[in-house]
């Protein structure tokens, strides 16, 4: 059980009409979110919305801002930001592991009240900055110091107009002059234009920007990264020879300033090129450079997955905010009753409201578990590659599963929170359309977190390939054990619901919902490559029968193998020691609820895969999932509150912690600017007949 010292940590909240249901769950709230995060990690976002709280600038804005003052807003606070120092000094010096864990730590506090701002500091400060690291050397320190010091805004250039996903057919290009030494950079046609980049439509003063490498002799040395000046930093205007933008109104996130840019033989030092792993010589000559292996490996790792993981991160807390809303109205919101006369019931007690909320909150947990566990596990994998010794294979072998992991769990994270944001959305009903229901802000900030870093169904087929690799390799390579279910595939295999219910193997139990896993991954694996090696066998390229093979095969597989690691995850939390007995049972029907909503969701390959017949495994899996969501009836709004940030963050109008609805509700109808006042234009409207007798 957590010292009380612990639970400290915690807000207390207010009393008010959700305490009727609070006060049915059997298990204390704090207790619980201690179980969901790690102790010291919400101490410092409680400590860092405790110095936002008073800031007039991070105050949430009651109606949306025209987009120049979003962007203006969002700069001004990421100068903010920088001049409160919310990181001790003392941090980095603190070894690698502790120190990005604070640093992701503040990072999710920003993102929960300014969107916009954590994703121009993750882009300008984190991105870049890792990139710097994974491909540049020591003379590109001086602009890594000043990045991360915040002298200078920057971004990273990537994407294209033509070109995203497929980075390798970026068309910008440098061709290095030995004359002068330098490299020309040239944009051939508006489709080369660099374009969505985060940071560039205003501000950025530089951009680490990937461009195809020329030598003099017309030889074409691949995709390189360089370092390339925009405008003047103490200006902001660009520098002649650069044509850039903005590219105007997006769906959200309009904080940020996300810009194209061309180039017109613009010139750059020799030195711009990041030249970690290849370099071109003053005379012109290019030499690839491959020392420390581990090193690179781990600093690959790092530019490619954090980012990744910094998304998961935020899209767990936008999953928990969406799913608080919706708990938390459900318990206040009553409509109909058995009497049509008598009193009504809270529409939490419907069953079908139930069905459609409960997942949410019990994906919010699982979900957050899981985000944490990965995240661990990836930064002890970047610590080992830092560290002297290490065995390169092993670290590659690690590297590599880490990457499938992150590359499955991206979509699966990122999509289950969008999913949730339109659920809650329409479980609030026509209040929950409100702005200050905040709904619409989530689901708009939230939207292209399944886009970028990865387009999700991308990014997916890179978990697969994977997994389809490690099931053809005679031995499995799955150092963090992620896949070693591949090597009982056989008994896995011959496995179907009635065996298990032979051994008396019970539905609720974390042993059916792994086996059923297990089973499920291993057949969509022999059916992906029995259909690849067919398609193989009649001339068909890999190209092409991988890309037949996405729905209904490897797809699934990706979104199953995402599921299972988080469902594993969230277990071996639930089975530590510091867990109290009066937290199992509620820790076990959440992951009950999602285990089974999940499997829900794959239920037509069971049947096509003959791992069921008849209705019973389907009759069992639903039962259990209905079973669980009235279980969780009693314990749901205490569940929320152990999810929830403080209302200023959570920032919604009918999801606050007193659950003084209606007053709150009628605070924001009678207060919102002008609402009772006739409207200026009044005369301009009031119909032509009537008009006359005026
Ligand atoms: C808000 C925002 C900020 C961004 N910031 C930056 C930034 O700072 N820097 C930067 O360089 N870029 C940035 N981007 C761009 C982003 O990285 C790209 O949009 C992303 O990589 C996807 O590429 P795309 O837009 O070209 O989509 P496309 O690759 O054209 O994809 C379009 C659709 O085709 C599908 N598709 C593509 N290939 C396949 C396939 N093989 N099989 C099946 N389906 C496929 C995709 O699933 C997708 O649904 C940003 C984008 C957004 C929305």
């Amino acid at each position: 059980m957590p010292a009380e010292q612990e639970r400290n940590v915690i807000p207390d909240l207010p009393r008010g009409p959700l305490c009727t249901y609070r006060s049915k769950a059997k298990f204390n709230w704090k207790d619980f979110r201690l179980v969901l995060e790690d102790t010291e990690l919400i101490k410092i976002k409680y400590d860092i919305w405790r110095r936002l709280e008073s800031e007039p600038l991070f105050a949430p804005v009651t109606s949306t801002l025209p987009v120049d003052q979003q962007k203006e807003r969002a700069a001004r606070q990421v100068n903010r930001i920088a001049d409160l120092e919310l990181a001790p000094p003392e941090i980095y010096s603190k070894p690698y592991k502790y120190r990005v864990r604070y640093l992701m730590s503040i990072n999710e506090a920003l993102h929960a009240v300014c969107p916009s701002l954590s994703v121009k500091i993750a882009l300008g400060v984190g991105l870049f900055t890792n990139s710097l690291l994974a491909m540049g050397t020591e003379r590109h320190q001086d602009t890594y110091n000043k990045a991360w010091n915040r002298e200078i805004i920057t971004c990273l250039a990537i994407t294209e107009v033509s070109h995203g996903s497929n980075t390798k057919r970026c068309r910008t290009t440098a061709t290095y002059d030995p004359e002068t030494q330098e490299f020309i950079i040239h944009t051939p046609d508006f489709e080369a234009a660099k374009c969505w980049v985060g940071n560039l439509g205003k501000t950025a003063s530089v951009a680490l920007m990937f461009a195809i490498l020329y030598t003099a002799d017309g030889q074409n040395h691949g995709l390189q990264g360089f370092l390339v000046p925009i405008r003047d930093p103490k200006t902001l205007l660009p520098y002649p020879g650069v044509t850039v933008g903005d590219i105007g109104e997006k769906i959200g996130l309009n904080g940020i300033d996300n810009g194209f840019v061309m180039f017109n033989h613009y010139r750059i030092p020799r030195e711009n090129l990041l030249n970690r792993t290849g370099d071109v010589t003053p005379e012109g000559v290019y030499e690839s450079t491959f020392s420390e292996p581990g090193k690179i490996l781990g600093a690959v790792l790092e530019s490619f997955s954090a980012g990744r993981l910094g998304i998961m991160q935020e899209s767990s807390n936008t999953l928990s905010h969406a799913a608080v809303i919706a708990v938390r109205y459900a318990a206040l919101r009553k409509q109909f009753g058995t009497d049509r006369d008598g009193p009504e019931q809270s529409i939490i007690e419907y069953q079908l409201h139930q069905w459609r909320i409960f997942p949410y909150l019990a994906a919010a947990c699982v979900l957050k578990v899981s985000v944490f566990a990965m995240t661990e596990t990836y930064l002890e994998t970047v610590q080992k590659s830092q560290a002297e010794s290490n065995g390169f294979e092993l670290l590659t072998q690690i590297v590599s599963e880490v990457h499938a992991l992150v590359s499955s769990s991206k979509p699966l994270v990122t999509w289950t929170a969008r999913d949730a944001i339109q659920e809650s959305r329409e479980a609030c009903g026509g209040h929950g359309y409100l702005r200050s229901a905040n709904l619409g802000e989530l689901r708009n900030n939230h939207d292209p977190s399944c886009t970028y870093e990865g387009d999700n169904n991308v990014l997916g087929q890179q978990a697969s390939n994977w997994l389809v690799r490690q099931w053809k390799n005679v031995k499995v390579e799955s150092p963090v054990g992620t896949a070693s279910f591949i090597e009982r595939r056989d008994k896995i295999l011959r496995m179907n619901f009635e065996s298990l219910q032979r051994s008396g193997v019970p539905v609720e139990s974390s042993e059916f919902i792994t086996h059923c896993y297990e089973w499920l991954m291993c057949w969509l694996l022999q059916e992906s490559v029995a259909q690849m090696d067919k398609a193989s066998s009649q001339g068909i390229d890999t190209f092409t029968s991988r890309n037949n093979c996405q729905v209904y095969r490897a797809r699934d597989l990706s979104r199953a193998y995402a599921e299972y690691y988080a469902l594993r995850s969230f277990w071996t939390r639930c089975a530590r020691d510091d867990v109290s007995e009066s937290l199992r049972p509620v820790l076990f029907n959440v992951y009950l609820l999602y285990g089974t909503w999940c499997l829900d969701r794959h239920m037509s390959t069971f049947y096509t895969g003959s791992f069921a017949n008849g209705s019973a495994f389907a009759d069992a899996v639903r039962g259990v999932l209905l079973k669980v969501c009235g279980l969780l009836k009693d314990s749901a709004v205490a569940i929320a509150d152990a999810l929830a940030p403080p209302d200023w963050v959570l920032n919604s109008v009918i999801a606050k912690s007193d659950g003084r609805l209606y007053e709150n509700i009628q605070s924001v109808f009678m207060t919102n600017p002008g609402a009772m006042e006739r409207a200026a234009w009044w005369k301009d409207i009031i119909p032509t007949k009537l008009r006359s007798k005026l």
